[in-house]
């Protein structure tokens, strides 16, 4: 073997971290199931068909072939295969699955995040009104809650608001294409030139603040409303508001904010959208939303659905491991297996010592700082 490196954006998880990632896996499942999800494990390779409602920009997928010559990826996302197996199969709605497993993201070369991401998810499909969106944010946030995190934030935005206050400006279709793509670069020299039409109307203080339109709800929602009355965001504001009272009765602890300046986190989504920060990293812990059209890129009929994912690897990075204890090395000789076998039942934390002679075992037992128990005396 020439090369022994591992391909870029990939780890090795070693002893405590993959054990850790076990342990929360293991309690977000159980939590799944606690609430009356199903487990639907999808395959780690799909045709590429399978993902053309992904468009990200951020980060292309691995291609393969499969053996006739078809295109294939190793999946980069996990709710597009739900929408897959939902359009492929009659399984009857509504429905509510989990999963967990891993994405594939080639991301650019030293962005210094990891190509390989671990998620654990719910999908919610069938239900059209508010309360399957709130039922997602509660399985992230009790998630979140058992995890021991405080400092969380959950970040809403909704994938329509942007398209909405375009669309009723008064500016020709290519200003308004243009803008939109200024306004999610940040691009103010140009944002501003392209709103310079619009200075005197009654959208002009809005235009002005809203590319720092994110942080705090009430002050986001204060600017909003200083537009013009626009009969088709009503509803979505009302939303945002109401989901905002929902979270702070049944999760005082955590803080809400509001983003209704940036791209909506996943092309696919249609409604309101969620992610979960905590101050200590960029990363997000969770990512969701509403995506009622996604299914009708597999079939014709109308499914609404909504869902959200964990990042487990940004919860590993968080959760305190507690430090192990030393543990007991049993040493015997191989025809001491069963004596050998009922003394690992009988302690907590041993391991057998599968060490040639006593001196190893000794040297061993020093070098890990472990409590030897030599059962080759006990003939
Ligand atoms: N698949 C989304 C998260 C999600 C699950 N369901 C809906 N959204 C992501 O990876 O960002």
């Amino acid at each position: 073997m020439t090369n022994k490196n591992l391909p870029n954006g990939t780890r090795d998880e070693l002893g405590t971290q993959a054990e850790t990632k076990e342990a929360i896996e293991k309690r977000l499942f159980k939590g799944f199931r606690q609430r009356g999800f199903r487990k639907l494990t999808t395959p780690v390779l799909e045709y590429s068909d399978v993902f053309k409602p992904l468009n990200a920009n951020n980060y292309r997928p691995y291609q393969l072939l499969d053996e006739q010559g078809e295109p294939l990826v190793l999946r980069p996302d996990l709710t597009l295969p739900v929408a897959r197996v939902m359009s492929t199969t009659g399984v009857d709605l509504p429905v509510k699955w989990y999963y967990g497993g891993d994405v594939f993201r080639v991301k650019k070369r030293l962005s210094g995040s990891y190509n390989q991401l671990t998620q654990a998810g719910i999908e919610i499909v069938g239900y059209k009104g508010i309360k399957a969106d709130w039922e997602c944010l509660v399985v992230a946030l009790a998630g979140c809650q058992e995890m021991g995190i405080q400092d969380l934030t959950i970040e809403l935005s909704h994938a329509k608001f942007v398209d909405v206050v375009i669309q009723t400006l008064d500016l020709p279709q290519p200003t308004k294409d243009s803008l939109k793509a200024a306004l999610y670069a940040k691009d103010l020299n140009k944002y501003n030139s392209l709103c310079s039409p619009l200075a005197n109307t009654a959208y002009s203080k809005f235009l002005a603040e809203w590319p720092w339109l994110f942080g705090d709800f009430d002050k986001a929602m204060r600017l909003v409303k200083t537009m013009p009355e626009i009969a088709e965001l009503q509803q979505i504001i009302d939303d945002l508001t109401a989901t905002k009272a929902f979270i702070n009765q049944q999760f005082p602890d955590y803080k809400v904010t509001l983003d209704l300046s940036i791209p909506s986190p996943q092309t696919y989504y249609t409604g309101m959208a969620f992610r979960g920060f905590t101050d200590k990293s960029a990363d997000y812990l969770f990512s969701g939303g509403r995506y009622d059209d996604l299914l009708t890129n597999f079939q014709k009929v109308h499914v609404s659905a909504v869902g959200v994912a964990f990042d487990v690897d940004s919860l590993v990075e968080r959760t305190v491991v507690q430090s192990e204890k030393p543990v007991t090395l049993i040493y015997f000789n191989q025809d001491q297996w069963q004596l050998a076998e009922a003394k690992l039942r009988e302690l907590k934390n041993a391991t057998l010592c599968l060490a040639d002679n006593l001196a190893a075992a000794q040297r061993l037992a020093t070098s890990t700082g472990s409590q030897l128990i030599d059962l080759t005396k006990s003939r």
